[in-house]
């Protein structure tokens, strides 16, 4: 048994998720105990300059590197404090913070490799906690012609598949992301196993209700204001033309895409409606909803018996209601949408724990991609391993050169 502790803020930037976990066994034979789950939301200064940077503000190198040690700390932090009361980890998966994304092949881009940048050295992190350190998680699935996302299908396969059920694993963050899982007693079933980001999570829904709320709010609890609107259809249909919802996958994407410019169209598209903000939060709720649905229509071999939610968008209750009847419409059978909760894994920390899961595939050489899903060419060991140096924790402040301690 390993004990290890997974760190991520993901696309939404609203704090670090942790969770400190008991793992034991390889793959088939994986178990994971979690032992505490925690989010340390991040001052809302700090907040507010990664969210400046993912929307593509002039950034200096000085900044950059005073936003990489900020985030950093605030990784190591947390890892300290989802260990009070806690047995002590031996481990740390840290993804980091995503600052950007570019999926390979984009148009325009004079590489056709991928590159994505997450904020919040590992080297860092181990050296201010004490503990080896894994990090980087995304860039060998990319150097091998992959998108580099989504990376959680891997852990999904081994801790969410069902030996009779079809099952999708959505996840609903600030992008949405799918995992597809045959059951396991299906022959080649790991190969069948399909997935893709499906496009935004809460991106939209969480800058419009800032823009509506000039900021005081920074989401739409249980969707309360959402449900007491309509969804404007004509513009939900115009939005799924981006072409990134029928491009068929491995397919990646980010608030590059899906953020404050796509608001910004969305926000002049309304006005040749009457729409409430209501209305507003109602239909980009759709938007998501639908995105997530037509993607299963256009690119699953079948639909699945289940769909089982993660993530925050999982806590909204008007989105996770419009998103099981869509997915019944004009469907013989139902398929129920579940929190992932109800399987026993929690939604609010899964993404936290898969990436102690990779950081322990890492630590035993375990490929952490699923080649189907990213497009890479082969699977891949994936992480950046940062050994404590002679044990010692070392501050920030004492990382001063020989000449400066003289
Ligand atoms: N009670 C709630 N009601 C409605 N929405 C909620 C609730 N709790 C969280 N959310 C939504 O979930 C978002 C955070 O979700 P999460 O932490 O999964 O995102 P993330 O991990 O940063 O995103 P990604 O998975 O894309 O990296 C919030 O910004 C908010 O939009
Ligand atoms: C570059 C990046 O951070 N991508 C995220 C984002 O947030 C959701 C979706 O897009 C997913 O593909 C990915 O993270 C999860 C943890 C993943 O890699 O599986």
């Amino acid at each position: 048994m390993t004990r290890v502790i997974g760190l991520i803020s993901g696309t939404s930037v609203d704090g670090i998720d942790a969770a400190l976990v008991e793992i034991s066994g390889t793959e088939l034979d994986l178990k994971i105990e979690l032992l505490a789950g925690e989010t340390y939301p991040y001052p809302p200064a700090l907040r507010e300059k990664i969210l400046a940077v993912c929307a593509n503000s002039a950034i200096s190198m000085a900044e950059l590197a005073e936003l990489d040690d900020t985030i950093a700390q605030a990784f190591a932090q947390a890892a300290q404090n989802i260990q009070n009361n806690q047995p002590k980890a031996e481990l740390i998966g840290s993804h980091g913070q995503t600052v950007y994304h570019r999926p390979p092949n984009l148009p325009g881009s004079s590489s056709t490799l991928g590159y994505s940048l997450q904020l919040g050295r590992g080297e860092v992190i181990a050296q201010l906690t004490g503990i080896n350190t894994i990090s980087n998680f995304r860039v060998a699935d990319i150097a091998c012609g992959g998108q580099g996302a989504p990376l959680v299908s891997r852990v999904d396969a081994f801790v969410l598949s069902h030996p009779t059920e079809y099952r999708c694993i959505q996840n609903i963050g600030g992008i949405g992301n799918v995992t597809y899982l045959p059951p396991r007693n299906q022959e080649n079933w790991l190969q069948s196993i399909c997935g893709w980001d499906t496009g935004p999570g809460n991106s939209l829904l969480d800058l419009a209700i800032q823009y509506l709320t000039a900021g005081s709010k920074t989401y739409d609890n249980n969707g309360e204001w959402a449900a007491s609107g309509t969804p404007c259809i004509p513009l939900v249909e115009r939005w799924l033309q981006q072409p990134f919802f029928q491009e068929p996958p491995p397919k990646s994407t980010g608030r590059e895409l899906f953020g404050v410019d796509y608001l910004k169209q969305c926000l002049t598209d309304i006005k040749e409606y009457e729409l409430t903000s209501g209305d507003l939060l109602a239909t980009l709720t759709e938007l998501t909803v639908a995105s997530i649905v037509e993607s299963y229509r256009n690119f699953l071999p079948k639909m699945p018996d289940k769909v089982l939610i993660c993530g925050g968008g999982s806590r909204n209750l008007y989105l996770k209601k419009r998103l099981e009847i869509k997915l019944n419409l004009n469907s013989e059978t139902k398929i129920p949408v579940l929190t992932t909760d109800e399987v026993g894994l929690s939604a609010d920390y899964k993404e936290a724990i898969a990436f102690a899961v990779l950081a322990y595939w890492r630590n035993q050489q375990i490929p952490g991609n699923l080649t189907q899903v990213t497009g890479a060419q082969k699977e891949v060991n994936l992480g950046n391993i940062h050994l404590v140096t002679n044990g010692l924790r070392v501050s920030i402040e004492s990382c001063k050169s020989r000449s400066e301690q003289s």
